[in-house]
C-alpha cells in the first residue's frame, strides 16, 4: 500500500528506553514509512513499549525519535494531529460517562466547537447504524463495544498514523472480522502490536522483538516463518524470560557452632 510522500513517517536513531530502572529497549535504529506494519514478540518483549514511545507517551532515555520530523513526546500538539493511539485496554482510554462526549472529546482538543464536535460523532454513529447510543452511558458498554468506542474515538480526529496494541483482543468473531474489513480500508499508517502471526500476513513490514531488540525486520514472508519457528522451539521448553530474575541471592550459612 502506497501512502503520499508528504508523510515522511517515524525514525529512530540509536533509541534505548528505560522503565523502573531498568533497560527495556534498547539499539532500535529504524526508519518506519510503511503503510502497514505489524509488531510481534513474546510477552514481555517490549512491543507495548515501543507504541508508547512511538506515541510520545514516554520518553527515550538515550537516542532521537521523531515523526514527521517532530519529537512526539515534547511536541504534544503536534503529535496529536499526526497520530492516534488504540489502548489494548479500552479502559484506560475511555474518559467520559457519555458515548456522545467520549467521541467529542478528540475534535474538541483539535479545536472544534463542542457544537460542531458532537454534530460530527453525531453523523459518525449514524453512519455505523449506532445513532442510538449518543447519550448511552460508556459504563454500561461491553468490552468489545467499548474497544469500537474508542476506535472511532481516534478514527475521528483523521490522524496521519494509528497504533493499534492488540486491536482483536476480546472481540467476538463477528467484531474481529468487521474491525478487519475496517483497518484494512484505512488509508492511514498502521501500526499493530498483536500476538497473533496470521493476522499480519498483509503487513508491509513486520518486526520482532525479543528481550528489547529487534531480532529480524523484513516481510511476511521472510519474518513469519521464522517467528513461528522459534515459538514452536520455545514451546516445548518454556519458560518466562522477560521479568528480572528475582532469586534471591543465596545466603552463607553462619558457620557452626560446634567446637
Ligand atoms: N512501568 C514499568 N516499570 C518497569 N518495568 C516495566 C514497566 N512496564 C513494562 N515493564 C517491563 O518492560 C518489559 C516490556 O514490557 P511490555 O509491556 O512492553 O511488553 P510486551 O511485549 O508488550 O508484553 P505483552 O505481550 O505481555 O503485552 C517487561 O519485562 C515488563 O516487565
Amino acid at each position: 500500500m502506497q501512502l503520499s510522500a508528504a508523510i515522511s513517517g517515524f525514525r529512530l536513531t540509536d533509541v534505548s528506553v528505560e522503565l523502573g530502572g531498568r533497560s527495556v529497549l534498547s539499539g532500535l535504529s529504524l526508519t518506519l514509512t510503511e503503510a502497514r506494519i505489524g509488531i510481534l514478540g513474546r510477552n514481555g518483549s517490549g512491543k507495548t513499549t515501543l507504541l508508547r514511545l512511538l506515541a510520545g507517551l514516554i520518553a527515550p532515555k538515550a537516542g532521537q525519535l521523531t515523526l514527521d520530523g517532530i519529537d512526539p513526546f515534547r511536541d504534544r500538539k503536534a503529535a496529536l494531529g499526526r497520530l492516534g493511539i488504540l489502548f489494548q485496554n479500552p479502559d484506560h482510554q475511555i474518559l467520559f460517562p457519555t458515548v456522545i462526549e467520549e467521541l467529542a472529546f478528540g475534535l474538541r482538543q483539535q479545536g472544534r466547537t463542542e457544537a460542531e464536535a458532537r454534530a460530527i460523532a453525531r453523523t459518525r454513529l449514524a453512519a455505523e447504524g449506532r445513532a442510538h447510543w449518543a447519550e448511552a452511558a460508556t459504563a454500561t458498554l461491553s468490552q468489545g463495544q467499548r474497544h469500537w468506542l474508542c476506535l472511532q474515538a481516534v478514527l475521528l480526529m483523521e490522524p496521519g498514523t494509528i497504533l493499534l496494541d492488540e486491536p482483536f483482543a476480546g472481540l467476538d468473531l463477528p467484531s474481529q472480522i468487521r474491525l478487519s474489513r475496517h483497518l484494512a480500508a484505512l488509508p492511514q499508517r498502521l501500526i499493530t502490536v498483536t500476538h497473533d502471526p496470521a493476522s499480519l500476513s498483509a503487513a508491509d513490514r513486520i518486526l520482532w522483538l525479543d528481550g528489547g531488540r529487534v531480532v529480524q525486520d523484513g516481510p511476511p514472508a521472510a519474518v513469519l516463518p521464522a517467528f513461528t519457528a522459534a515459538m514452536d522451539r520455545l514451546a516445548a521448553a518454556d519458560r518466562d524470560a522477560a521479568l528480572p530474575d528475582m532469586t534471591p541471592p543465596a545466603t552463607t550459612q553462619p558457620a557452626s557452632q560446634t567446637d
